[in-house]
């Protein structure tokens, strides 16, 4: 059997004392692309926000490239090899690209160094490094968000609602951007959505959470055209 390169078992997880997650399990392999589906509030940026040590799990266990890693503060859990694509604009506005991609490295040469992995996935922010982040469109800040998770060199991102508010065109270009990231740079991801048919396009597996439960999970292959994932997602 493989073991799943992040393994997460039975997290219940939420705000205070108040549970949004129930006892969740799902695993991510190396090199694999996982989606959760569900509609708004139904826990899926929490499920990362706990991942990465933002909030803090009420029970379960969270396990990654083989070790313990539960309730592990988030630079912990960043210099462990996990990248966190956040659904809030965290972006500096006013700093030029290049220097958005400095913040999540250490020094000059490991920008250098790393900069070439950017580029497998992001071609077009190489040729915008010098331009100032506010000025770059919705979907182009939301490259510059995913490649600040890439200049981290991680194992696995955990990716935030990629898709939300970006036209048919870049929704496409995001697909193909996070399948280069696996299939070139071997990168996991797991990511959170809405949109049902990007998540089933570019997802090996895909998890449908309702209220903060797991209450379907499948290969994306098996799993698309059926009626039973657009029921779950339905209004
Ligand atoms: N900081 C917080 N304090 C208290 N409750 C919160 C906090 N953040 C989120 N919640 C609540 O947790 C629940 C799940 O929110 P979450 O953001 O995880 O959902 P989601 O599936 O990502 O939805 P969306 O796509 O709308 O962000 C919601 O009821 C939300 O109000």
């Amino acid at each position: 059997m493989i073991t799943p390169l992040l393994a997460i078992k039975a997290l219940t997880s939420g705000y205070g004392s108040a549970a949004v997650l129930h006892e969740v399990s799902l695993n991510v392999n190396k090199a694999e692309i996982v989606a959760v589906l569900g509609k708004n509030g139904m826990g899926k940026s929490t499920l990362l926000k706990t991942i990465m040590g933002f909030v803090r799990p009420l029970s379960g266990q969270i396990t990654f490239a083989g070790k313990e890693v539960t309730r592990a503060a988030p630079n912990v859990m960043a210099r462990a090899g996990l990248a966190h694509a956040p659904q809030e604009h965290t972006l500096f506005q006013d700093l030029t690209v290049e220097d958005n991609l400095r913040v999540g490295v250490i020094s000059d040469r490991v920008f250098r160094q790393r900069l070439p992995e950017v580029e497998v996935v992001f071609p077009r922010m190489i040729e915008r490094l010098g331009q100032r982040a506010g000025t770059l469109s919705g979907g182009e800040q939301k490259m510059l968000l995913m490649s600040r998770a890439l200049i981290a060199h991680p194992q696995i991102m955990l990716v935030d609602e990629i898709s939300e508010g970006l036209q048919p065109t870049m929704v496409h270009r995001m697909g193909e951007a996070l399948t280069r990231a696996r299939d070139e740079l071997g990168i996991a991801v797991l990511l959170v959505e809405q949109h049902l048919d990007f998540a089933l396009s570019v997802s090996d597996r895909v998890a449908i959470m309702k209220l903060g439960e797991i209450v379907e999970e499948g290969a994306s292959r098996e799993l698309a055209g059926g009626g039973r994932l657009v029921a779950h997602l339905a209004v």
